[in-house]
């Protein structure tokens, strides 16, 4: 498989994080303006914010990589006889924590990630609220922007003399994860929407993300990215791979740390 070389990553990243940083303008607008919620087939909210900034990223990214397909949640899933013949392929989640957005708490982020083969090489997650971007990747490194500011290394970091900071969904808990914090003697949590809670992990704030419950694909590519760029760990469960392209694009548990 040809793969996209680090230099080409770097440029990708900087039209990705553009992108990304302009789709969370087109979402704050409307967040601003107001919004009605409707509901999918599977009863998980989605505004008009959603489907612009799913509009606004896969037509730019169409004009910028013509050639690189997109599978964004808010658009049309192939089947995987079809997708299985992607060699790379972009995974967009255009709203990530929409009942975050809806709830309007401000933990919502635009996840754009590159995937080659069954893994993401990049990835990217912008939240809009806090104005402030963050990318990597594996052979890349990771960053974060604030608004007006110049790009900072990140990297993930071991506990301190506090122990360590465990991350949670906010909207939807799973009871394992109480189990796990006992289990390991942690003491301190942050709650958190979305993606939201990868940029946590990846610049050290936090430390350890079990997650029980289900995610998509789309939740966890960009920010499975950044974590790898960051020098941590993206495992499932049983510390074994976790790949992408799946048939039916859902994961199972995961456990991301620092290392
Ligand atoms: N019961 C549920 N209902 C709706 N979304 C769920 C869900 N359980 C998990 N999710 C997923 O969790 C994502 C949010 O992550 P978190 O729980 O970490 O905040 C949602 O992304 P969207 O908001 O893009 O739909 C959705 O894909
Ligand atoms: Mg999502």
């Amino acid at each position: 498989m040809n793969t996209t070389n680090a230099n080409a990553l770097a440029a990708m990243a900087d039209a990705l994080c553009a992108t990304a940083e302009e789709a969370g303008r087109i979402i704050l607008d409307i967040y601003e303006e107001g919004f009605e919620v409707e509901l999918k087939p599977d009863d998980s909210p989605i505004t008009r914010a959603d489907r612009a900034s799913h509009v606004f990223v896969s037509k730019r990214l169409g004009e910028l990589y013509p050639d690189i397909p997109l599978l964004s949640e808010e658009g049309i899933h192939l089947p995987i006889a079809e997708r299985s013949r992607w060699q790379r392929f972009f995974l967009l989640d255009p709203l990530d924590g929409t009942k975050e957005f809806v709830k309007r708490n401000g933990e919502f982020t635009v996840n754009i990630a590159l995937v080659e083969g069954r893994s993401p090489v990049l990835g990217i997650v912008r939240i809009p609220v806090r104005g402030v971007t963050y990318w990597g990747g594996p052979h890349l490194g990771a960053f974060r922007r604030h608004d007006g500011g110049e790009a900072q290394p990140i990297a993930t970091a071991a506990p301190g003399p506090g122990g360590p900071v465990l991350l949670a969904s906010r909207s939807h808990p799973a009871p394992e994860t109480e189990a796990f914090a006992a289990r390991n003697g942690v003491t301190r949590r942050i709650d958190a929407g979305g993606a939201v809670k990868f940029c946590l992990l990846a610049e050290g704030t936090a430390h350890l993300y079990p997650r029980f419950n289900v995610t998509w694909e789309w939740d966890t590519a960009a920010g499975h990215a950044l974590i790898l760029g960051a020098g941590g760990s993206f495992t499932a469960p049983d510390g074994g791979d976790f790949p992408y392209n799946k048939e039916d694009l859902a994961n199972g548990g995961f456990f991301a740390a620092w290392k």
